[in-house]
């Protein structure tokens, strides 16, 4: 089966998280994309959506979903976001789609987070995907000197500006066999908006779709 068929068959299985008259979260990327199409083809009708990026919002609106500001809801119900990579605990890295700064924010304020992958996503460990960071352009060095001395190394996001107005930091080969404590050490670095270890906050239940079908974890 393709990529692009697992990522309908694990889109639609999201769908059974999603109700009428709920007020979603929805987050970014190709596997978004498919659960925005099958969202569109269930007939289902949300209350409205918030969404973690304008690709997303643009989308929504076009399959006529209201969308509002976080700023105007309290807390969502359910979040659906897909991720880079996955590990058994259900930490994820995320930001291959620069959006990880309004993913992480909608994914705290929700009270359920769904993340919907293929099973190439998954891993024993975090780390083969180079973690993007979210940084204020005039910190772009300063930040890098600091990811250098974590072991990391830094590259910039050649001609990409995020939703913010921020750069992305894509570093490799940092240590994350305690995803929590180096999401803590990149946290504390000045100048960093945001880093896409989904560690403190993963997801809560993540659906895997392989040759096998879907597996919820
Ligand atoms: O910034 C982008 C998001 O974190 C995406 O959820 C992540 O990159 C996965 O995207 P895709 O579903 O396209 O693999």
């Amino acid at each position: 089966m393709s990529q692009e068929r697992l990522k309908i068959e694990v889109a639609q299985a999201a769908l059974k998280h999603v109700e009428d008259g709920m007020l979603l979260g929805v987050g970014t990327g190709s596997t978004v994309n498919a659960f925005i199409d099958q969202l569109a083809a269930s007939g289902k009708r949300l209350e409205a959506a918030v969404s973690s990026s304008e690709a997303t919002t643009e989308r929504l609106k076009a399959i006529g979903v209201r969308v509002v500001e976080l700023n105007h809801t309290g807390d969502l119900e359910l979040y659906i976001d897909g991720a880079d990579e996955v590990d058994e605990h259900k930490r994820l890295i995320k930001g291959g789609g620069g959006a990880l700064t309004r993913e992480k924010i909608i994914a705290g304020a929700s009270r359920r987070f769904v993340c919907i992958v293929d099973a190439s996503k998954c891993r024993p460990i975090l780390g083969e995907f180079p973690l993007p960071i979210e940084v204020i352009p005039m910190a772009r060095s300063f930040v890098a000197r600091q990811l250098a001395k974590l072991g990391g190394q830094p590259a910039l996001r050649e001609g990409f500006t995020t939703d913010n107005g921020n750069l992305i930091l894509d570093v490799r080969n940092l240590d994350l066999i305690d995803p929590v404590a180096m999401e803590d050490r990149i946290n504390r670095i000045p100048g960093v908006v945001c880093c896409g270890l989904f560690a403190h906050r993963p997801a809560d239940t993540v659906l895997v779709a392989s040759e096998d079908g879907i597996q919820s974890r």
